[in-house]
């Protein structure tokens, strides 16, 4: 049975203390897990250690970074390695966040190596994809989320994918209150799945985690994670406030 998740990306939000006040509430609400899910927090780089601290003695929370940088190490101020993540307990790493393509200018090719140097330090990838708006009204999304995933996966083979989370994230749909509907998120969610059945096998696409992101909330979760193909979700916005990513959590 392939592994359920709900991670919360924080992005570029909250202080210090405002972050250990959500996770102790997260953790306060006495979520219960059910057989195969996992949790997966994203805090900013200088709140990692704090929160690996907070969740240490709770199965089923993991620890992820937003970003890591598509280089071993090296002169390179500012940014952050794989390594690095790998040597503070980082479980998990975003990869290819549609706001990281957009502000930042990260290629396709790029960050095919972060995903290399992420799975070479033992950190699990969560791959993300999805089209922007005018590719969506063109009706081409397909064959623009295939080339994402062709770009950047392909050059793995089926042992190391089994390591990588992809989260389909329509940019249409990221913190501005349109959701994909449930058909929409399913319909490409099975694409993507069957995109992988054909590069990696039967086996591969059965079991890797699909997440979605855009804005997701407690009053759509249910829906969206009712679709055979949609293993949970990467959330924004709702994942700021305890009560309501608390209640995500608990969609399933
Ligand atoms: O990483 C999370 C996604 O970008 C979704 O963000 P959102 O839930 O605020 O729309």
């Amino acid at each position: 049975m392939r592994k359920k998740i709900v991670a919360a990306n924080w992005k570029m939000n909250l202080t210090l203390a405002q972050g250990e006040q959500l996770v102790n509430d997260i953790i306060a609400a006495g979520i219960k897990l059910s057989e195969g899910q996992e949790v997966v927090i994203a805090p900013p780089f200088p709140y990692l250690i704090k929160v690996k601290q907070l969740i240490r003695n709770y199965p089923g929370i993991y620890l992820a970074a937003q970003n890591c940088y598509s280089e071993k190490s090296g002169a390179y101020t500012g940014e952050v390695s794989a390594e690095m993540l790998q040597s503070i307990g980082v479980d998990f790493v975003i990869i290819g966040h549609s706001e990281r393509r957009e502000y930042f200018s990260e290629t396709n090719a790029q960050l095919a190596k972060k995903i290399d140097l992420a799975l070479a330090n033992g950190i699990k990838p969560i791959f993300c994809c999805g089209e922007p708006l005018e590719v969506r009204k063109a009706e081409t999304q397909n064959a623009y989320v295939a080339q994402q995933l062709q770009e950047s996966l392909y050059h793995l083979d089926a042992a190391a994918l089994k390591n990588v989370v992809i989260a389909y994230e329509p940019i249409w749909a990221i913190g501005t209150g349109l959701t994909a509907s449930a058909q929409q998120a399913q319909d490409m969610h099975a694409f993507i799945r069957s995109q992988i059945a054909e590069k990696f096998g039967r086996e591969a696409a059965l079991g890797i985690t699909i997440l979605y992101g855009g804005s997701a909330k407690p009053s759509n979760a249910k829906e969206l994670f009712s679709s055979p193909d949609v293993d949970g979700g990467l959330i924004g916005g709702a994942s700021l406030v305890a009560a309501d990513f608390t209640a995500i959590v608990q969609s399933f």
